[in-house]
């Protein structure tokens, strides 16, 4: 389970702090595929920014006895001045990978750089950059694994094999994903969170919580 408890999070703004979310309190269950709906500016990329470590609450905690990943294919954490090899060994020990030369092996087979896995990785497209973050992401076993629109990622080839992989990965893990394809969310999930005006709605049965989704947008 992932237990948000009296989260508050808003962003300073020349018009005074703008307010996400106000004292949530919210537990997200376990062992399920979820779709994260809402509009734009909902929050659903702050809420995955905060599950993931990478920014905290201004006010409350998020308790968790998983292994969360950071968001798959978010470049964030991919240093530019070094090559791809070195952003992988780099990765690979934050996250406390012990077999560094077979996780490398695997990051480097995934994204498919070729000889360019030595090179700074400013030096990179932005299509490789995301390509070696999906592969440092979905090469370490992760409890759960945040997919924000990572299916997007790269050229027709890269999408389907990042596609097939998470396919692979919801086999044994489970998946929270953000993603204005409708048809994705059904392919992957099989319950939703609706996030609207800094409230958290979770629905079992999928179809509802889209038709509640797209109730809203009418
Ligand atoms: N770093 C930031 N500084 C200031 N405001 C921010 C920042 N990040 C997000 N916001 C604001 O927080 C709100 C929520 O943004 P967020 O990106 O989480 O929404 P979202 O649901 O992911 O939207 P979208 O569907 O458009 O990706 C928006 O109003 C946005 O302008």
């Amino acid at each position: 389970m992932i237990s948000l408890q009296g989260v508050t999070k808003y962003y300073p703004s020349k018009l005074g702090n703008q307010y996400i979310f106000k004292d949530l309190w919210f537990d997200i269950p376990e062992g399920q595929n979820i779709g994260l709906l809402g509009s734009n500016g909902a929050g659903k990329s702050t809420l995955f920014r905060m599950l993931a470590g990478s920014e905290y609450p201004n006010r409350g905690q998020i308790q968790t006895n998983l292994n969360l990943s950071w968001p798959v294919a978010l470049a964030t954490g991919i240093h530019p001045q070094m090559s791809g090899r070195e952003n992988t060994r780099f990765i690979g020990r934050v996250n406390g990978v012990i077999d560094l030369d077979s996780y490398e092996q695997k990051v480097r087979d995934f994204s498919e750089l070729g000889k360019r896995y030595d090179l700074p990785v400013r030096s990179y497209s932005s299509g490789m950059r995301a390509r070696l973050a999906f592969a440092c992401c979905i090469s370490i076993n992760f409890d759960i694994y945040l997919i924000d629109e990572a299916l997007s990622v790269g050229d027709p080839k890269f999408k389907k094999k990042a596609r097939e992989s998470m396919i692979e990965k919801s086999k044994k893990a489970n998946l929270i994903m953000v993603s204005h394809d409708i048809d994705e969310i059904r392919f992957f999930c099989d319950s939703a969170i609706v996030i609207d005006k800094g409230n958290l709605d979770f629905y079992n049965d999928l179809e509802e919580a889209i038709s509640v989704y797209q109730g809203e947008h009418r």
